[in-house]
């Protein structure tokens, strides 16, 4: 494992000065969920792809930007599922990106998930690993990551991030965001799922949710590359992740880009979810 995190160290440090320096411009592909891909979104990919080829415990691998698995060592172990650029459409407006590594043994099932990992381009590039607990790392000059701290939840938090079109929510849903932010919750939500969670993690708690909508009725976020990993950072860091009804551990998808509804956040909050969609 710790081979599969020197790498995505180096990728951290290089997508980094992609992020700073390269064109922020779209190109002209479009990704398997129907995106048009940035030219960052593509870089980033291929410089992860370029650092696990050199981790021998890697058995496959796929991506948000990918179309297909890649196979890279047949003795390997894990398959990692990842979105290399999240939140990548806040690059032209200079708003936190970050990029999403599940490392999953015996194929891209929740259950599966053996440890997730995070990073956070902000003004800092931080690092998060979640594998017994939840343990936050921040890049110093040399380009070393520096242990800071170990992320707990509290039970109880004070951050709202609704996520998704409004106007498409369920009516159950929008009364229970409404009632939320009735109990004073604050709401927090730039549309990167990134720092979204990031911030809910390190501030203590609260609720990020992206539910079933008209327009997206499974929901817009990724299990492979997105709701699997955050829903494993939750649940060691002592909070819980659902679809709605259902623990999305226990999930599997049928296709790899396959989305979900999806709930993220502390004791407390999960709970008014569980309430509002039993
Ligand atoms: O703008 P919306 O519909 O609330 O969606 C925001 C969500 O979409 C995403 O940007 C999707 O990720 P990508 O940028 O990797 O496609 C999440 O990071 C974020 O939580
Ligand atoms: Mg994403
Ligand atoms: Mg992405």
């Amino acid at each position: 494992m710790t081979e599969i995190y020197e790498a995505i160290k180096r990728s951290a440090k290089r997508i980094k000065e992609a992020i700073e320096f390269d064109d922020t411009g779209y190109s002209e592909n479009i990704n398997a969920t129907g995106d048009t891909q940035l030219k960052l979104d593509i870089k980033s990919d291929q410089i992860i792809e370029e650092e696990f080829a050199k981790v021998a415990s890697i058995k496959e691998i796929i991506s948000e930007e990918k179309e297909e698995k890649t196979s890279l060592h047949v003795n390997g172990i894990y398959d990692v599922g990842y979105d290399p650029l999240d939140g990548s459409s806040l690059i032209d407006v200079n708003l936190s990106v970050g990029s999403i590594f599940g490392i999953y043994e015996g194929g891209y099932a929740g259950a599966n998930l053996k440890a997730a990992v995070y990073v956070v381009y902000g003004p800092r590039v931080e690092l998060v690993i979640a594998e017994k607990d939840v343990k936050m790392y921040r890049m110093n000059k040399n380009g070393e990551f520096v242990f800071i701290k170990t992320i707990e939840l509290k039970e109880k938090g004070k951050l709202n991030a609704p996520g998704s079109t409004q106007q498409c929510w369920e009516p159950k849903h929008k009364a229970l965001i409404d009632a939320i932010f009735a109990d004073g919750y604050r709401l927090r939500y730039s549309g990167g799922m990134v720092p979204d969670l990031h911030q809910i993690l390190l501030k203590g708690g609260g609720l990020f949710s992206y539910p079933a909508t008209s327009d997206v009725p499974k929901g817009k976020l990724r299990m492979i590359f997105e709701v699997f990993p955050f829903a494993f950072v939750y649940e060691k860091a002592g909070g819980e992740a659902i679809d709605g009804k259902q623990r999305i551990l226990e999930l599997s998808p049928s296709h790899p880009h396959d989305t979900t509804p999806c709930f993220f956040g502390s004791k407390v909050e999960i709970e008014r979810v569980k309430q509002c969609y039993a």
